[in-house]
C-alpha cells in the first residue's frame, strides 16, 4: 500500500490559499525543504520555489500573532508552510534508504533513522499537506537569515546556541528540524531563556487558534483549519491572486 492510498488527495489548488509573504508582510521565511539545509540534503520534491502557502484562515491567524510581537521588535520565521503530499513521498522514500545519512550529525545525532516516523518526527500523512500547518520560529525584526551553503560544516542542532549551524531565530533550546527529546515542547532541560521563548511562542499561536505538536516546539495547525480531510499535491510555487 501507498502512502497516498486511502487520502482524500487533491491535485488542484484550492481559492482560498494565499502567498503569506503578501498576506503578512514583515514576516521573514527561510524555507528549507526548497533548499538543500534539512534533514535530507536536498531540495524536496514539490519545492519549486521558495514560497509560504496557507489557507487564508492561517495567514489571517498568523497576522494576529505578527501584530502581537512587531511592538516587542520580533517578528515571525517560518521554516515551512504547505506541504505537497509529493514531498511527504519523498521524506517516505528517503526514510528506506538506510545509507542516506548525509545530515544525521545535525538534524538526527541521537534517534536512529528508522525510529523518526514511529516517534512522531516526521508524519508520512502531514497536517501540512492540508495547508494549515506551519514550522515556525520568532526571530528579532530587521535581522538577516544567516547563509548557509553545502559546503557549511554540520553541527549538532541539540548543541548550545553559539555551537550550532548560525540561524537569527531566536533560542528555542534546538535548531529546527532537530530530531529528538529535547525538541519537545515539554522538555524542561534547556535554558531558561529557551524555555521562555517556546512560552511566548506557544502562547500567542495557540491565542491565535493554533495547536501545537507535544513532539516539535515550532510546529503548529490550525484548529479550526478549512480542509481537515483533504492532502493536497500541487507544487510549491508563488502565483498571482
Ligand atoms: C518534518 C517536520 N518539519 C514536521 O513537520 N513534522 C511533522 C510531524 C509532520 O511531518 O507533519
Ligand atoms: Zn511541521
Amino acid at each position: 500500500m501507498g502512502a497516498t492510498d486511502a487520502l482524500k488527495l487533491e491535485k488542484q489548488r484550492p481559492h482560498d490559499i494565499v502567498d503569506v509573504s503578501k498576506a503578512v508582510p514583515q514576516m521573514q521565511f527561510d524555507m528549507r525543504y526548497f533548499s538543500s539545509h534539512n534533514f535530507v540534503g536536498r531540495r524536496i520534491h514539490g519545492y519549486e520555489q521558495d514560497a509560504c502557502l496557507l489557507t487564508e484562515p492561517a495567514a489571517a491567524a498568523l497576522k494576529k500573532v505578527e501584530e502581537k510581537l512587531l511592538p516587542m521588535g520580533l517578528t515571525l520565521k517560518a521554516y515551512d508552510c504547505y506541504r505537497p503530499q509529493s514531498a511527504v513521498d519523498d521524506f517516505v522514500h528517503w526514510a528506506a534508504d538506510a545509507h542516506a545519512e548525509k545530515m544525521k550529525a545535525e538534524f538526527y545525532p541521537s534517534v536512529p533513522k528508522d525510529r523518526l516516523f514511529e516517534e512522531g518526527y516526521i508524519a508520512a500523512h502531514s497536517g501540512h499537506s492540508r495547508g494549515s500547518t506551519l514550522d515556525i520560529t520568532i526571530v528579532p525584526l530587521d535581522s538577516i537569515i544567516p547563509r548557509v551553503t553545502e559546503k557549511t560544516t554540520l553541527a549538532n542542532c541539540a548543541a548550545p546556541q553559539s555551537a550550532r549551524i548560525p540561524d537569527n531565530s531566536l533560542d528555542f533550546g534546538t535548531a529546527f528540524d532537530c530530531f529528538g527529546l529535547v525538541s519537545h515542547p515539554s522538555y524542561q532541560d534547556i535554558p531558561p531563556q529557551a524555555k521562555a521563548n517556546r512560552l511566548l511562542l506557544q502562547s500567542l499561536m495557540t491565542d491565535a487558534g493554533f495547536v501545537p505538536l507535544d513532539t516539535e516546539w515550532w510546529h503548529f495547525t490550525l484548529k479550526n483549519e478549512p480542509y481537515p480531510d483533504t492532502y493536497f499535491d500541487f507544487p510549491v510555487t508563488h502565483f498571482s491572486p
